[in-house]
């Protein structure tokens, strides 16, 4: 499965990150660093009657699509996409930093951050602790840990890592068993992802979500992640009461990334330019 192959790697990148300089550079610099934003906070104030917040991600390639647009191959400009995402009412950013298979970078979360400031999701797969230093010190507000990848002594280190570092944590979850594993090792646990592709076979499908949502205990904040395309979507997560929605391709793909945003958003109008 792709996860595997995916951790598998991330782990040798890991094997060359663990020089004890690297890791004081990165503490160094998070003692210099502005506080990060609060992350679930946001996306708590800015769901609405009409729409979950918008975690609007900043994706160049997928390991299933390859690159989202060809002029991404002369071309990729993350600060521009981010900043229409906010202007146009993107709750908060996602920005995916693997290389290998996603062709992020930890540059583009850094400069995001820098230039766009909204809160940010770092889109990564974490697998040791230096990881979460190197979020918080490229201006990560949130890190995600992706159930299936880790086992329990993990999912309890690394959110206790996380929240040591001020940075807020995504659980993702994809299956029941995840779900409960979560509720029940990481109780406090205050976002909950559910993830509706499936990484076996990479479709997606929103059931996922209304399925997995009805066991989510009150008080936490849901959020739907993948293949969310068009208004249609959106409404079908109001009923199912989600909170925040991640949404990477479809809005990549748009030619009209502010009326891509403004559609799923549910809202009218000129755009907000400030
Ligand atoms: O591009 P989409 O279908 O809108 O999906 C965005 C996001 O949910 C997806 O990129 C994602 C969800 N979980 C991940 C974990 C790692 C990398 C990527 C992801």
């Amino acid at each position: 499965m792709i996860l595997d192959r995916i951790l598998e790697h991330k782990r040798a990148e890991l094997r060359h990150k663990q020089s004890r300089g690297y890791l004081s550079e990165l503490k160094a610099r998070i003692r210099d660093a502005a506080p990060p934003l609060g992350f679930a906070d946001t996306l708590d104030a800015r769901k609405t009657a009409a729409s979950p917040a918008l975690i609007a991600e900043v994706k160049k390639a997928s390991p299933s699509l390859g690159l989202l647009r060809p002029e991404f191959e002369q071309q990729f400009e993350p600060v521009t996409i981010a900043d229409a995402y906010r202007r146009h009412g993107a709750a908060a950013l996602s920005v995916l930093t693997d290389k290998e298979f996603f062709q992020g970078s930890l540059d583009y979360l850094r400069s995001v951050k820098e230039k766009v400031g909204l809160p940010t999701l770092n889109k990564e797969f974490m697998v040791g602790d230096v990881q979460f230093y190197e979020a918080r010190a490229y201006g990560a507000d949130a890190v995600l840990l992706i159930v299936a990848a880790l086992d329990r002594r993990q999912l309890i280190d690394f959110h206790a890592l996380a929240s040591e570092l001020s940075l807020d944590v995504l659980f993702e979850t994809h299956h029941e068993r995840e779900l409960d594993t979560v509720l029940e090792w990481v109780p406090e646990a205050r976002l909950i992802g559910i993830n509706n592709r499936d990484l076996r076979t990479f479709s997606t499908d929103l059931a996922v979500t209304f399925r997995l949502a009805k066991r989510v205990p009150p008080g936490k904040l849901i959020v739907s992640e993948s293949g969310i395309h068009k208004r249609d979507d959106v409404l079908r997560l109001v009923e199912t009461g989600v909170h925040a929605m991640l949404v990477g391709e479809s809005l990549i793909r748009a030619d009209d990334t502010g009326a891509k945003v403004k559609e799923l958003l549910g809202v009218d109008g000129p755009p907000q330019e400030t």
